[in-house]
């Protein structure tokens, strides 16, 4: 008798050296990078980054040049069948057959993969108040990417793979949308989300990587990126302070200064700053939060203006 070991709790996706060429473009290159369970890991670049190429690779439909896609520890290209019957996937570019209802696209998805699960697909419905009763192809482009948003979610799958899924979608319904992201990995799912929606990554996200050439350019949680992110603050004082001994302090850049008023930008500790500004006679203070858009803007610029950070 053969006893199969219950596999180890592993990352949800894993990809080493990731590699796709097509001809002598590098579309992705050399992609490592891990996306541990239970979060919502945001999957950031320019538009030809390499994106959607490597998300074609985690979902097994296309084969890498070199190196793996390793997906709920199992090689995507050698089984992707088996891979995608446990993702929920939201493509980018959303085909859905125009004649055919939500209930019937949705209906026949479910079979398809043997669960079908009604109560779930209604409340999704109700919570995003989409139409399943109309022929997909009279519907506007973000009541169609509703309907891709129950397919991707309605068998409460153990690994999320969304493609810009909030395209098309209006504020109350983007924040419905976080919320069931949120919902989501709070059971234990996994979301990877590719997005050029800077705001909507750094909302929803635990961890980032940028991409941008086909290459890792910064892979981090948002809270440490958060730290590292320059904050807007303003110091009033009573009497005009001497500006250089503000620039002198670590982390600290003086962006402006009008009589007794300090606009400084501050990354990292803020404790030498408050030590400073209380050693003369502060009387006011204000800060803005760190702005992650600064900083991933940075990572969006042309390769020989940005560091590699790995
Ligand atoms: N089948 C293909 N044949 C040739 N080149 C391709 C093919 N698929 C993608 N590419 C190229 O690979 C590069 C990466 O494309 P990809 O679609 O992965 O980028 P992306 O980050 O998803 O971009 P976007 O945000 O614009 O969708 C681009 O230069 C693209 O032109």
């Amino acid at each position: 008798m053969v006893i199969t070991q219950p596999a180890a709790p592993g990352p949800a996706i894993r990809l080493d050296d990731l590699t796709k060429t097509f001809g002598p473009l590098h579309a992705v290159s050399g992609l490592t990078l891990e996306v541990a369970a239970g979060q919502v890991f945001g999957f950031l670049g320019p538009n030809g980054a390499g994106k959607s190429t490597t998300i074609r690779m985690i979902m097994g439909l296309s084969a890498p040049s070199s190196g793996t896609a390793t997906v709920l520890g199992t090689d995507a290209w050698d089984d992707g069948p088996g891979v995608r019957a446990r993702i929920g996937y939201l493509a980018g570019e959303l085909a859905l057959p125009p004649r055919l209802t939500g209930d019937a696209i949705l209906g026949w998805t479910a079979r398809a993969r043997n669960v079908e699960n009604r109560s779930r697909r209604h409340e999704l419905a109700e919570r995003f108040q989409a139409d399943l009763r109309r022929p997909v192809g009279t519907l506007s482009k973000g009541n169609r990417q509703k309907i891709g948003i129950i397919r991707a979610f309605e068998h409460d799958p153990e690994l999320l793979v969304l493609d810009e899924p909030t395209s098309g979608l209006d504020p109350l319904l983007q924040k419905q949308f976080d919320d069931l992201l949120a919902e989501t990995v709070q059971r234990g799912r996994t979301v990877f989300l590719s997005s050029h929606e800077l705001d909507e990554v750094q909302r929803v996200a635990h961890n980032i990587a940028i991409i941008r050439g086909g290459e890792l350019v910064l892979a981090d949680t948002v809270s440490a990126l958060r730290a590292r992110a320059p904050r807007s603050v303003e110091l009033t004082f009573s009497a005009p302070v001497d500006k250089a001994e503000f620039d002198a302090l670590p982390g600290v850049q003086v962006l402006g200064q009008q009589n007794g008023r300090l606009v400084l930008a501050v990354s990292g500790e803020v404790g030498p700053l408050l030590e400073a500004a209380a050693s003369h006679h502060a009387i006011d203070i204000l800060a803005r939060p760190a702005d992650l858009d600064v900083l991933f803007r940075s990572f969006y610029r042309a390769p020989q203006e940005v560091p590699v950070a790995r």
